[in-house]
């Protein structure tokens, strides 16, 4: 099976009645139930919602690092359920991106070499272009030499964002990736992520608590018990945002 997208469909993902079950028994937790929702190219979705309501889960199964147990996960036209484990993965390296909160940067890497590893684990040769574009595009041209040690929290996650958009994946995912900054540090990421999409029509998702991170994006997401159960369609002020989560929390 070939697993190439076509230009048109590229970046667009789509989750068709999704659900996702973890435990046996009376210890069954439905971490997703049933979700169908689509994040159009060049679009940046937040996610938001109480803690445990399967916001990570949604990530995981739109991402391919989680298989759901119904329903189908499409990135483009590629159905990615129905793909073998080697292809899985081969088809996530080429095509999607993640950051995580914690930034898992090696530390003995410098942020070039850190940005070049998912083409080396592809058994690629980078060229130093393009690992330069990848560092360019999220504004940290002059800390290529540097070891995370040497960057700032915001700094190494600039760096993460860098090496998952290095295979020019069709959609960036990202779990929490302000979680564990300061404001400014948060804010700078934040703008990263906005241009990414506004400049360059990458397709983002992002979780976040921060209504101040969901202000900047296109739509915003509400799940409670695997389910989306609200929506902001256009861009929202956080105030609003954080009113609404005030209400879900109560
Ligand atoms: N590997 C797992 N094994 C068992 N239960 C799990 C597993 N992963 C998630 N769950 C359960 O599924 C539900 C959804 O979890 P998930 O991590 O998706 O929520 P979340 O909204 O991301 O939470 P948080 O904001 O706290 O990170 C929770 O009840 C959680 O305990």
């Amino acid at each position: 099976m070939t697993t190439t997208i076509r230009t048109t469909t590229r970046g667009h993902v789509a989750l068709r009645a999704v659900s996702r079950e973890y435990g046996l028994g009376d210890h069954v937790v439905t971490a997703l139930d049933d979700v169908s929702v689509e994040f159009p190219p060049g679009t940046f979705t937040a996610i938001m919602g109480p803690s445990g309501s399967g916001k990570s889960t949604l990530m995981h199964c739109a991402a391919g690092l989680d298989r759901p147990d119904a329903g189908s996960v499409l990135i483009g036209d590629i159905d990615m359920t129905q793909l073998g484990e080697k292809e899985l993965t081969k088809f996530r390296r080429r095509h999607i991106g993640f950051v995580f909160q914690a930034f898992n940067l090696v530390p003995s890497l410098t942020a070039a070499q850190n940005v070049a590893l998912p083409l080396r684990l592809d058994g690629k040769r980078p060229e130093k272009s393009e690992v330069a574009v990848a560092l360019d595009l999220v504004g940290l041209s002059d800390r290529a030499a540097h070891l995370p040690s040497e960057l700032s929290g915001g700094q190494q996650q600039r760096v993460a964002i860098a090496r998952a958009l290095i295979s020019n994946p069709s959609v960036l995912f990202a779990d929490e990736p302000t979680g564990a900054l300061d404001i400014t540090s948060s804010r700078t990421v934040l703008q990263q992520l906005r241009r990414l999409v506004d400049k360059h029509r990458q397709t983002v998702v992002t979780v976040t608590h921060d209504p101040v991170v969901a202000a900047c994006a296109d739509r915003v997401l509400f799940l409670a018990d695997g389910r989306v159960v609200d929506e902001f369609s256009s861009r929202t002020p956080a105030q609003r945002i954080a009113a609404r989560m005030t209400e879900w929390e109560a």
